[in-house]
C-alpha cells in the first residue's frame, strides 16, 4: 500500500534571494539584532531572513527570550535592527509604524477616553481622511468585528475579547499592507483565546489581510497559520518554515486530529533542538 506522506514541508534554510523573496509583502533579509552593555556586545537574534507573501497568514513561535517581539518591533520600525533589512512591497522600511504597517498587541491600547468608534477612526483621522470616509470605513469594520451596537460604548464597559477586536479593527481600518501583531489573544483566558482565533480566521478569509502573528502559543500558530516560522534561541534564529497542510476551514476539534498533533510533535521537536 502505498505510503501517504504527512510530514509538512519544511526548509532549513531560507535563501533571500529566491523567487519568494521577491514577491513577498514582507522580506526580512540578513536582519541581526545586538544590544552593547558596559563594552559587552549580546546577540539577541543573527542573520534572519524570512517572507510573508501577499494574503498569507504566517505564525512565528518560539520560546520565550528567543527574541519574538525584538524581531517584530525591527519590522514595524519601532526599534533599529543592527544589520540587515526590512522590505514591504519590496521598499524598504525606516521608520515607525505608517499606514503600510498596522500593529495590534498583547496589552489593551484602545484609547480610554475616546469611544470605539472613535478609536477605530483614530488613525483615518490623523491621516485627515474626510469624515464621511472615516465614518464610512469605520462602521464597515466595526460590522466585520462584530461590534456595530458598541460604536458610541467606552473601553472600560467591553470584555478583554470585545477591546482586541476592537484593537485588530483600528489596525484593519488603515488598510495596512500587512497586519502585525504581538501576541494578541495571549492576555485573554482560554474559552476567549479560542474564540479569537476563530474570529482571526473568519476576519483573514473575509478581507485576506496579509498577517504575521507571533505567539509562544504552539497549538495557536499550527491552528491559524498556512505557514509558520519555529524560532530558536541564543542566539534567535529561524529553524524551520513549515507549511501547514491543514484545510483553510478550521473548527477548533481540528486541534484533535491525528494531522494536528503530528505537525505539533514536530514543532516542539524544533523548539527542543
Ligand atoms: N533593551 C534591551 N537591552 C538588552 N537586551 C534586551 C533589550 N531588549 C530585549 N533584550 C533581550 O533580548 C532577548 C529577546 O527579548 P524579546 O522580548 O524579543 O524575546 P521574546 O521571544 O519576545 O520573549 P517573550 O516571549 O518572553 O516576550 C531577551 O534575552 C532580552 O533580555
Amino acid at each position: 500500500m502505498q505510503q501517504i506522506d504527512r510530514q509538512p514541508k519544511t526548509f532549513r534554510y531560507q535563501d533571500s534571494a529566491s523567487e519568494a523573496f521577491r514577491s513577498a509583502k514582507l522580506a526580512v533579509k540578513s536582519l541581526s539584532k545586538e544590544y552593547t552593555s558596559q563594552g559587552k556586545v549580546t546577540s539577541v537574534f543573527d542573520n534572519i531572513n524570512l517572507h510573508i507573501q501577499p494574503r498569507e497568514l504566517v505564525c512565528l513561535v518560539g520560546a520565550s527570550g528567543c527574541g519574538k517581539s525584538t524581531l517584530l518591533n525591527i519590522i514595524a520600525g519601532l526599534l533599529p535592527p543592527t544589520r540587515g533589512e526590512v522590505l514591504v512591497d519590496q521598499i524598504c522600511v525606516t521608520g515607525r509604524p505608517g499606514s503600510d504597517r498596522g500593529m495590534v498587541f498583547q496589552g489593551y491600547t484602545l484609547y480610554p477616553w475616546l469611544t470605539v468608534a472613535q478609536n477605530v477612526a483614530f488613525g483615518l483621522s490623523l491621516r485627515k481622511l474626510p469624515k464621511a470616509v472615516q465614518r464610512e470605513r469605520v462602521f464597515h469594520f466595526l460590522e466585520v468585528v462584530g461590534l456595530t451596537q458598541f460604536a458610541d460604548a467606552y473601553p472600560k464597559a467591553l470584555s478583554g475579547g470585545m477591546k482586541q477586536r476592537v484593537a485588530i479593527a483600528r489596525a484593519i481600518a488603515n488598510e495596512p499592507a500587512i497586519l502585525l501583531m504581538d501576541e494578541p489573544f495571549g492576555a485573554l483566558d482560554a474559552q476567549t483565546k479560542e474564540q479569537l482565533q476563530q474570529f482571526l480566521l473568519r476576519l483573514w478569509e473575509q478581507t485576506h489581510v496579509t498577517i504575521l502573528m507571533i505567539t509562544h502559543d504552539v497549538e495557536e500558530a499550527i491552528y491559524l497559520s498556512q505557514r509558520m516560522y519555529v524560532m530558536q534561541a541564543h542566539p534567535g534564529r529561524i529553524a524551520r518554515d513549515m507549511t501547514i497542510d491543514l484545510p483553510t476551514e478550521r473548527a477548533l476539534d481540528i486541534k484533535l486530529s491525528p494531522e494536528f498533533v503530528d505537525i505539533k510533535r514536530q514543532v516542539l521537536q524544533a523548539l527542543r533542538e
